[in-house]
Order: C-alpha cells, then sequence, then structure tokens
C-alpha cells in the first residue's frame, strides 16, 4: 500500500480522533506507527483489539500501529515526530516530550489552532519549546475529517514546510493510495487556514441552528474566506494558499460536514445552548471556541478588521444572543465585496 519507498519510524503524540486517523495513514504509508496516548487504558485498549472505540469505534487499525502512556518510548528512534493534541494544551505537553525527541528527527503539526495570550501558530510554538529551526518543522493542513480518513476514503491535504525539500520528504512518508498529499512552502498561510476556518465553521453551523439554509451557509463561508485571506496576507502569507485544500477545501469540508466537531457546536449554539451546555456533550475537542480569541487578538495586532470572528467571538464569551449576533452583522453598513470591511 505504500508509496513512500523504504519503512521508517514515526511517533504521533495524541491518540484522539486525528491522532489515531493519521497514525494509520502513516503505517499505510510503510511506517512503524507509536502511538503515545495520555490515558493507560486507552493504551491497553488500541493494543489488545486494535480499535481505538473512544474517537474512532468501528475502524480497525493496522498491526504496524501500536500504542504506549510512555512519552520517551514513543519518541525513541523516531524519524518523524507527529503532534496532534489541542492547540491549548501543544505547549505544556511538549514540555514534557522535548527532552525525549530524537533531535534529527522532522516535527510534523497536524493541529488547527492559535494559542491564546501569545497569539502564535503551533509551528511557533514547537520551534519555542523545542528550540528546533523551521527546517525541522512541517506542519499538514487541510479537508481531513478523521472519520473519513480513518475509513480510507480519498482525501487531498497539504504539507507545508519551509522548503520544498523537507515538505517533499513529509510528502513521502504520508503518502498512501488513498490519502494525497500536495507540498507547499506557505507554513503561515497554512496553519492560519486551518485554525480560522473552525472560528468561521462556528459562525456557519449557528446559522444552521438558526435554521437558516444554503444561502445562508454560502455566504458566511465566502466572506468568512475573505477575511481569512485579508489577516493571512497582512501577516505575510501567500493569497493563494487560501484557495487551496488549507484554505478554501478546509474551510468548505468543515463547514459542510455534519461530521465537524466546530459546525456541530456551532449548531448547538444557534438552537438556544449556552457555551456550557454545548462542551458538555462534547468529549472532543472544537478548536474555534478558544482560537476565536486568539486569532481576534492577531487581527487587532495586524491592524485587520474580521467581523465574523468578531461576532463569533462575543457570542463565546456570553455578550450575544445567536439573534443578536445575526442582527448585528446584518445592520453592518453596505460595503464594496473587494476591499470593503
Ligand atoms: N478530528 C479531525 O477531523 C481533525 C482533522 C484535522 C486536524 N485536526 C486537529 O488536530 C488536533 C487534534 O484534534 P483531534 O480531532 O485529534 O482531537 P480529539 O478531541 O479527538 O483528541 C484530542 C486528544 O488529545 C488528548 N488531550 C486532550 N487534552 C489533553 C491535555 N490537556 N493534555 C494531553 N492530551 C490531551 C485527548 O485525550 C485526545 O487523545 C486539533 O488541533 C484539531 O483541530 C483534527
Ligand atoms: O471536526 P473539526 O471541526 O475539528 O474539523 C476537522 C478537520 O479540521 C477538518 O479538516
Amino acid at each position: 500500500m505504500a508509496v513512500h519507498d523504504g519503512s521508517f519510524r514515526a511517533a504521533v503524540f495524541g491518540a484522539g480522533s486525528w491522532g489515531t486517523a493519521f497514525a494509520l495513514v502513516l503505517a499505510d504509508a510503510g511506517a512503524d506507527v507509536v502511538l503515545w496516548a495520555r490515558r493507560q487504558e486507552l493504551c491497553d485498549a488500541i493494543n489488545q483489539e486494535h480499535v481505538n472505540a473512544d474517537y474512532l469505534p468501528g475502524i480497525v487499525l493496522p498491526d504496524q500501529v501500536r500504542a504506549t502512556h510512555d512519552a520517551e518510548e514513543a519518541a525513541a528512534g523516531a524519524d518523524l515526530v507527529v503532534l496532534a493534541v489541542p492547540s491549548q494544551c501543544l505547549r505544556a505537553n511538549l514540555a514534557g516530550w522535548s527532552a525525549f525527541l530524537p533531535p534529527a528527527a522532522i516535527l510534523v503539526s497536524l493541529m488547527k489552532g492559535i494559542e491564546l495570550g501569545t497569539a502564535k501558530r503551533m509551528s511557533e510554538v514547537i520551534g519555542e519549546v523545542t528550540g528546533s529551526g523551521p527546517e525541522r518543522i512541517s506542519v499538514v493542513s487541510g479537508p481531513n475529517l478523521a472519520r473519513e480518513i480513518a475509513g480510507r476514503q480519498p482525501a487531498a491535504s497539504v504539507v507545508a514546510a519551509h522548503t520544498e525539500e523537507l515538505a517533499q520528504r513529509v510528502q513521502a512518508m504520508c503518502h498512501t493510495p488513498h490519502f494525497r498529499p500536495y507540498t507547499n512552502t506557505d507554513v503561515l498561510g497554512t496553519e492560519m487556514g486551518g485554525a480560522v476556518k473552525n472560528v468561521i465553521a462556528l459562525a456557519v453551523g449557528i446559522a444552521v441552528g438558526l435554521g437558516f439554509g444554503d444561502n445562508a451557509r454560502a455566504s458566511v463561508i465566502t466572506r468568512g474566506l475573505a477575511e481569512t485571506a485579508r489577516l493571512g496576507q497582512a501577516l505575510g502569507a501567500d493569497p493563494y494558499t487560501f484557495s487551496g485544500l488549507a484554505g478554501l477545501g478546509d474551510l468548505v469540508a468543515t463547514c459542510s460536514s455534519p461530521l465537524s466537531r466546530n459546525r456541530t457546536f456551532g449548531e448547538r449554539l444557534g438552537e438556544g445552548m449556552s457555551v456550557g451546555e454545548a462542551a458538555a456533550i462534547s468529549r472532543q475537542v472544537a478548536e474555534g471556541v478558544k482560537s476565536c480569541e486568539s486569532i481576534l487578538d492577531l487581527a487587532g495586532r495586524a491592524g485587520v478588521d474580521m467581523p465574523i470572528v468578531e461576532h463569533v467571538a462575543r457570542m463565546v464569551r456570553g455578550d450575544f444572543t445567536p439573534q443578536d449576533m445575526l442582527r448585528s452583522l446584518l445592520s453592518r453598513s453596505a460595503k464594496p465585496e473587494r476591499h470593503g470591511h
């Protein structure tokens, strides 16, 4: 099944939906994979049943994937170290793992969030905590709903790295007959696309929860993409990235799919649940709920107007009901489509 020409060792930190699904992709691409999980019971279940029933029930993992709760054991001998925990807990966790990471290993972020307080992207946090330079760090992002990937449904993605050469190495390590990664050297744009689409998916979910149809959904997606690109460009991203897989591709998948945790979370808010109530019924992370504030922070620092992100943040804070949010967004002054914020 592998497209990569040779075996390698991968460590995946985080045995949630995406960490587990990506472990399966790497195994299909020829890797021996060790999956680090927070809970020993989950490791035991994965090792005995070859299923991660908590996050991907019904998906049988390849024999080349085994789990451990021991970070040192997970990292030992890894050529590739993949990080897949919720964005807001990366820094603290990575500080504990850093000493075990092989110095030559490539570090890959699967995460789609911006750190609260610092407004840093995940690749920046990885660089700071591990002391690694950009020549070792890459990012995988795109329309990649974990459940579909784990079911080996076809999907494309983007591997972004500082150099084309590094992106190509990681591309080869995760290329399978079902998973088709493209390369990109715009790390910043790739990460911004992934993080902001979660907030736009919350907004789409709110519109759906309010009972609106496809016109509203498409309008929020399109204006959401406009504000994502505006922020990205102000920060130095390549505008093309936002019409690619890590921009438009991921935005459309996330905002259209009932599998999206962010869209579903937004739908619950739109139906009248509080943030606390919506969080209580999901055991998985909806990154946009926290990242709306850090993205707004970043936009403020860059002097960029992001009305959809701002309205989602105000709703998450409890300043707005869904009806207030709708009224406020629609009562903004009329604008030209281009260059009108
Ligand atoms: N699920 C997807 O379809 C998907 C696809 C692409 C990218 N992502 C991104 O991947 C990242 C991980 O998402 P996921 O879907 O695997 O999330 P998840 O909620 O399914 O799993 C998160 C994992 O992190 C662990 N975890 C939670 N809090 C932790 C903490 N404080 N310390 C250590 N571990 C902790 C959980 O036990 C779990 O194993 C997110 O940034 C998400 O946006 C997810
Ligand atoms: O379930 P979500 O909303 O975190 O979205 C999952 C992926 O990011 C889709 O590419």
